[in-house]
């Protein structure tokens, strides 16, 4: 199995490369070459398989020869030992025809854990083999930090820098990224907001002398092996619900476009997806490119649902390079336009897009609604973000297709917001309680390229 870059101008890489190596060097992102298959047979025989089988059997021909079958089966089994939910993925109804999946029982309470705990599981063992080490740097808006940061703590081979914008991450988000006591643990606070963030991590990979001499690896969604795992939710989901025999919808709370995309790969390799909803908070420049076409940036509006306040959706490229017909030298194109501000996805790459993908917005006022009205009628207590898709779907449902809809995070990460909306403040899971006691070790930071290199080469003694 072989990854090719979206720009079409890298080499193509097997998956232990891809993994480690994480943005393209033509700056693009790596997919399959090709989409391994899974008939109706095989989909209908995952039927009552614990979730970490079902992960094997999607997973595994992705892998290729990077690790044999009893060593992947054992990384697996180690990542989701910690969950604490049985089914990993359970899922409950909110109402006919509409499922809530529960991501948040892994250990951080969103479902950022699925993939990470597996690549962190990955990468340990890759670089074990190898006898390597690789300076990991994450850019996030709360989730993916905490969660790259519990998968990472403490390993011998790898240092962990975090950068998050300061001010705009919920305060459990913070604590849980300023509180891990492991000398490995870098957690910086950056003046800008996640798009900066982001970017500044892009232009790090891009800056091939920085990139070779720290060995610069990404945890983001950028790197395939975070979008691979989180795939298989999407075959537990479905198949609980009666596929490969049935057709199912999924609604998905989406930022950086890497959850969905994990869905629409799903439906490439053969689950008989139905609708595939984006839904977006007000920062909506994905619900406004796939409704009109024009993929414009605008300032981030922060907002309740804080790990969403994205502007620049990284895997939209993803998706686009499908649309454009795997063409790089059109998304290249596209990528430099988006520097200055945006670009028109022309019309026959629109009506592609919209072969897979809908879309929906929730403003704040209904996401706040939707929190209170599901917690009143469905004895459910949502995070804004998840409430944000329940929001979108159910302006989606049709009656001979079930919906699931992601719950991307646990409500006790936002507090504040579910108790406005709901009146009950959740509580954090009794291992986390003393959350608000540990003390926070964070670094400030200009969101600046030289600056923020230097400090981690400052870091790592280099
Ligand atoms: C709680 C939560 N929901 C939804 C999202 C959006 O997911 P994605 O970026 O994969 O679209 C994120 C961040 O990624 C998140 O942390
Ligand atoms: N919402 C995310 C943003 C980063 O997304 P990723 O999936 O690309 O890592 C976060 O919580 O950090």
């Amino acid at each position: 199995m072989k990854y090719v870059s979206t720009r079409g101008q890298a080499p193509a890489l097997g998956f232990e490369e891809t993994m480690l190596s994480g943005l393209a060097r033509d700056g693009g992102l790596y997919v399959p070459e090709t989409i391994p298959q899974m008939s109706h047979a095989d989909i209908r025989a995952l039927h009552g398989l614990p979730y970490e089988e079902v992960a094997y059997r999607v997973m595994r021909p992705f892998v290729g020869d990077a690790f044999d079958d009893a060593t992947f089966m054992r990384l697996i089994e180690n990542a989701y030992a910690s969950f604490g939910h049985a089914a990993r993925a359970p899922l409950v109804q909110l109402a006919p025809g509409h499922f809530l999946a529960e991501l948040f029982h892994g250990p951080t309470l969103a479902f950022k854990d699925f993939a990470m705990q597996l690549i962190g599981q990955m990468f340990e063992e890759a670089l074990k083999r190898r006898g390597d080490r690789v300076t990991i740097v994450g850019a996030t808006s709360g989730d993916t930090g905490s969660a790259a940061i519990e998968a990472f703590r403490g390993l011998d081979a790898v240092d962990v820098f975090i950068l998050y914008p300061h001010g705009r991450v919920s305060e459990v988000q913070r604590r849980q990224m300023t509180t891990p006591t492991e000398a490995n643990v870098h957690a910086i606070a950056l003046d800008g907001h996640f798009d900066d963030c982001q970017a500044r991590l892009k232009d790090m990979f891009n800056h091939f002398e920085f990139r070779d001499a720290v060995r610069l690896a990404g945890v983001n969604s950028i790197n395939w092996g975070r979008v691979l795992a989180q795939v298989v939710y999407f075959f537990t989901s479905a198949v609980a619900l009666g596929a490969p025999d049935r057709r199912v919808s999924f609604t998905v709370p989406t930022g950086n476009f890497g959850d969905i995309f994990a869905g629409y790969i799903a439906k490439r390799m053969g689950l008989p997806i139905d609708k595939l909803v984006v839904a977006t908070n007000q920062n909506d420049i994905l619900h406004r490119c796939l409704s009109t076409g024009d993929y414009l940036t605008d300032s981030v509006a922060p907002s309740i649902s804080p790990s969403m306040d994205i502007q620049v959706s990284s895997n939209f490229e993803r998706a686009l390079f499908d649309a454009y017909g795997r063409d790089g030298a059109a998304i290249a194109q596209l990528m430099d336009e988006l520097k200055a501000g945006g670009f028109h996805v022309s019309q026959g790459a629109l009506e592609k897009l919209r072969e897979d993908f809908t879309s929906g917005r929730a403003s704040e006022v209904e996401t706040l609604a939707m929190i209170t009205r599901a917690h009143a009628t469905m004895g459910e207590l949502l995070c804004p973000h998840s409430a944000i898709g329940v929001h979108v779907a159910e302006r989606h449902l049709d009656p001979a297709v079930p919906m699931v809809t992601l719950a991307t995070a646990h409500p006790a990460k936002f507090p504040d917001a579910v108790e406005q909306a709901s009146g009950l403040r959740p509580p954090l899971p009794e291992r986390m309680a003393d959350l608000f006691d540990r003390p926070e070790r964070v670094t400030r930071a200009a969101n600046d390229l030289t600056e923020l290199e230097t400090l981690i080469k400052e870091r790592i003694a280099l």
